[in-house]
């Protein structure tokens, strides 16, 4: 099942923000080293290789990665002065179905465990990342709500994100004006590929859970585990149907259409978090 048929697949490497200008594709110079086998699970030199190849290509070394949601890949094309790699062309990466002043890696697209992808493969490009210097990461996804409108729940989260990157982003929220429609809450993560039947739906939102999709917490895990500073950010695309009289069906299609129409916002959101981020630049 392929339910991401935009399919990017690409890692893009580069600085600064604004202008956006995306200086074309980077075609590697050097044969890549083998792929590692990806049924074992990697060991430390499996991510290393990967990391001293993409190195090797760029001359860019991000501090910040930022994982772009479905539909919400144009976030690459705000970085100028891109190196960007076909996820195929990385050795270590699955091969994947779809993919400010600041320099920042950024995935088009991410790996799915519904795609076939084991929770090492998921998360491969996160201690990649770390391998590479990076400190922060934003992860971005597509999400359906569950709560009618986020209301004034705000969950506890036991720290895995980022507390002053989320105050950051209130008060970004606030200056751009997105206050009204930005709000924090709890994104549960399902196997997916199928969206949730009424009962589960029902199920997730008793157990308080605000949003559901299907990504972003095997990296979360990660990252936090590396040491990294993570901020998530959902766009919600859909209402979660869970009235049994609702003939409401989400689909795939629908997701990327709200994605798209909302991703100039969210990119504006992200570019300025970005850009506040307090990291220095510095390239190979
Ligand atoms: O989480 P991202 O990759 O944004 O994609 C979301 O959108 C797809 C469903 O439409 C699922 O893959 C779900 O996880
Ligand atoms: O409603 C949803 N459920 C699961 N995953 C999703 N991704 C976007 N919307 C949804």
């Amino acid at each position: 099942m392929d339910p991401t048929p935009e399919s990017i697949g690409d890692l893009t490497v580069g600085g600064a923000p604004l202008p956006c200008q995306r200086l074309g594709e980077h075609r590697p110079t050097q044969t890549p080293p083998p792929t590692p086998s990806l049924v074992k699970t990697p060991h430390h030199d499996d991510y290393q290789k990967t990391a001293d190849w993409i190195l090797s290509q760029t001359q860019h070394r991000p501090k910040v990665a930022i994982i772009c949601g479905s539909g919400l890949g144009m976030l690459a094309d705000a970085l100028k002065l891109q190196d960007s790699f076909h996820y195929s062309d990385i050795p270590g990466f699955p091969q994947s179905t779809e993919l400010k002043g600041k320099t920042c890696v950024c995935m088009q697209g991410r790996f799915h465990m519904y795609e076939g992808h084991s929770l090492c493969k998921v998360t491969f490009p996160v201690r990649v990342f770390k391998l590479l210097g990076v400190e922060t990461l934003i992860v971005t996804n597509a999400a359906g709500a569950l709560a009618d409108g986020f209301g004034p729940r705000f969950p506890p989260m036991s720290g895995v994100y980022d507390k002053d990157l989320r105050r950051l982003a209130k008060d970004i929220c606030k200056s751009l004006g997105y206050s009204q429609f930005v709000q924090e809450g709890v994104y549960c993560m399902v196997g997916g590929p199928n969206f949730e039947s009424i009962a589960e739906a029902r199920f997730l939102h008793k157990l308080g859970a605000d949003a559901v999709g299907m990504s972003t917490a095997p990296e979360v895990l990660v990252a936090s585990h590396c040491g990294m500073k993570v901020f998530g950010l959902s766009l919600i695309t859909n209402k979660v149907v869970k009235d049994y009289d609702d003939t409401e069906k989400v689909n795939h299609e629908g997701v990327l259409g709200v994605s798209k129409m909302r991703s100039e916002t969210l990119q504006t959101l992200v570019t300025e978090l970005v850009s506040r981020l307090d990291i220095n630049n510095n390239t190979a």
